[in-house]
């Protein structure tokens, strides 16, 4: 087993019900800022970087997705929490979705954004190769085009460089360890193992996770809502925080006082 040093935070009741929230390939766990100070007035937030990324070490590699989640159940052990809710944004989402498949008295109510069961591969392993050549820079505006509509993103200079820089900071070869992590995803067959009541978000114009990805994950699993947010692209929680903050509580609350 690799050892890793996963770097999180904590907001919020230290007593009350945990959520954790898993972030995005290149991003940190700074993506789920419009969404921490509104879950955290009456949950206990974790937000943690996913290995390769951020605060978070980068081991020697291969990973594989069920690393992630070893990192994940590792976490919640630390925190003591034997059960959370789990919510994450495409990488963060796959995690979330192996780990509710995998150890689902684990997990209380899961949320998945912009994310899939099967994401085309070549792409992922091209990436891979050109941070391990060139490293994240080159690559960080491309990318980030991709996370949100070009109106949004063309009125948001400030969010965009934000973005940019948390790719470039990325270590080269931990992103290019988890571009192969999402390369080679394939979790067709733990959607009907999902016991977790789940709710799916989609970016209305993601080019980079189209919604028919979203709506794959939403009909294999037993009872889970979809909902569409517009316009949105990658990463729907920063382009549309009142919505995706508010059916991210919805979800929540559902459970009650539990996770
Ligand atoms: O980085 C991208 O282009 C989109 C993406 C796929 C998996 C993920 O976490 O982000």
């Amino acid at each position: 087993m690799t050892a890793v040093e996963v770097s999180y935070t904590e907001d919020g009741p230290a007593d009350a019900p945990v959520v954790v929230l898993s972030n995005s390939l290149g991003a940190t766990r700074g993506m789920w800022d419009p969404q921490v100070p509104a879950l955290a007035e009456r949950y206990r937030v974790v937000t943690y970087d996913t290995r390769g990324h951020g605060e978070s070490s980068s081991p020697a590699g291969p990973y594989s997705l069920d690393d992630l989640v070893d990192d994940v159940v590792a976490l919640l052990d630390r925190l003591g929490a034997r059960r959370a809710h789990v919510a994450g944004l495409s990488l963060g989402g796959m995690t979330a979705l192996r780990l509710a498949a995998r150890e689902p008295d684990r997990v209380g109510r899961l949320a998945v954004l912009a994310s899939s069961a099967k994401p085309d591969p070549q792409g992922f392993l091209d990436r891979a190769v050109a941070a391990r050549s060139g490293g994240t820079a080159p690559l960080a505006p491309t990318v980030v085009q991709r996370w949100l509509t070009p109106a949004y993103a063309a009125a948001h200079p400030e969010l965009v460089a934000r973005l940019e820089a948390m790719i470039v900071a990325a270590d080269d070869e931990g992103y290019a360890l988890c571009c192969e992590v999402v390369a080679a995803v394939d979790l067709r067959e733990d959607l009907a193992r999902i016991t977790a009541p789940t709710l799916v978000v989609s970016g209305a114009e993601d080019p980079a996770l189209p919604p028919p990805h979203q709506q794959l994950i939403a009909d294999g699993i037993a009872g889970a809502s979809l909902v569409s947010v517009s316009p949105g692209a990658h990463l729907p929680n920063l382009e549309q925080p009142l919505e995706v903050t508010g059916a991210l509580l919805g979800h929540l609350d559902a459970a009650g006082s539990h996770a």
